[in-house]
């Protein structure tokens, strides 16, 4: 039976094409969390911090992220370089011993994060693109779709950690250059391959259409195959303003460290 073979560990096989694998792999799980989550309402009291008095003045949806990651972090999901939480502070040590995970990455990079604006964006930005207004009681389970969307499309933006570092370790004379002179367009400009970033968006808006058509039995396509679960349009969007933008904001932030 033909198989997927195991993915290959960052630290034997550091490479562009890798980092880039793993982005595209990484585009699955944002788009099948969005179909989840556009699955129910908007569901606007999950996210309103003064409904709930008893929740002492935080969000529904805040308190079942903080409680997840509270219980994730205890099963060593932080361990691993590639997961960054939301709210770091206050976790909870792992109760297992770590696992050895390959260390491919600068000390630093544990201090580059841009949680604060994925939350911003997921829940101001993205949210009402992809939901319908009303509520349907449904707060757990919206709120658990959240973390879902919100762990997928952080894991993917602090990826550039990785990408950052290999594209340091490709060409470090001109990286060196502007990262003495702490020169943020000119790493910007390095970094960028506008190519690659247009067949990135193309490919979402692919992927959402093949995973969020509705499937039927009719040879014919019938409306309702025709209507995507997601707008196609908009995961490209997600990608556009959001996605790649906040990944080549960790690769300078990581690369303006990456000599201390
Ligand atoms: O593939 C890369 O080289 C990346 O840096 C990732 C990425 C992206 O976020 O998809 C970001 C910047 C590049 O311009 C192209 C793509």
């Amino acid at each position: 039976m033909a198989q997927e073979k195991a993915p290959p560990s960052p630290s034997q096989d550091l490479t562009l094409e890798w980092v880039r694998d793993a982005l595209v792999r990484q585009e699955d799980s944002i788009v099948f969390a969005l179909i989840e989550r556009a699955r129910f309402p908007c569901n606007a009291p999950a996210y309103n911090p003064s409904l709930f008095p008893q929740l002492g003045g935080r969000s529904l949806v805040e308190v079942f992220v903080r409680g997840a990651e509270g219980l994730q972090a205890k099963c060593g999901r932080y361990q691993n370089p590639e997961e960054v939480p939301f709210f770091p502070d206050d976790l909870p040590a792992p109760l297992i011993t770590a696992y050895n995970f390959p260390q491919v990455l600068h000390p630093i990079s544990a201090s580059v994060a841009v949680s604060d604006a994925i939350w911003y964006m997921y829940f101001n930005d993205l949210l009402p693109l992809i939901t319908v207004e009303g509520e349907d009681g449904n707060y757990a389970s919206t709120a658990a779709s959240d973390l879902i969307c919100l762990q997928a499309l952080s894991r993917r933006i602090h990826f550039g950690k990785f990408v950052a570092e290999v594209k340091y370790r490709d060409a470090p004379l001109d990286y060196t250059t502007a990262i003495h002179a702490k020169d943020r367009d000119a790493l910007m400009k390095l970094l960028t391959f506008e190519a690659v970033e247009e067949m990135v968006k193309r490919r979402v808006k692919k992927k959402a259409m093949v995973f969020g058509q509705n499937v039927t039995l009719e040879d014919k396509d019938s409306d309702a195959a025709s209507q995507y679960k997601v707008d196609p349009s908009v995961v490209a969007r997600l990608y556009e303003d959001w996605v790649i933008p906040f990944t080549k904001v960790v690769e300078v932030d990581y690369l303006l460290r990456r000599l201390d």
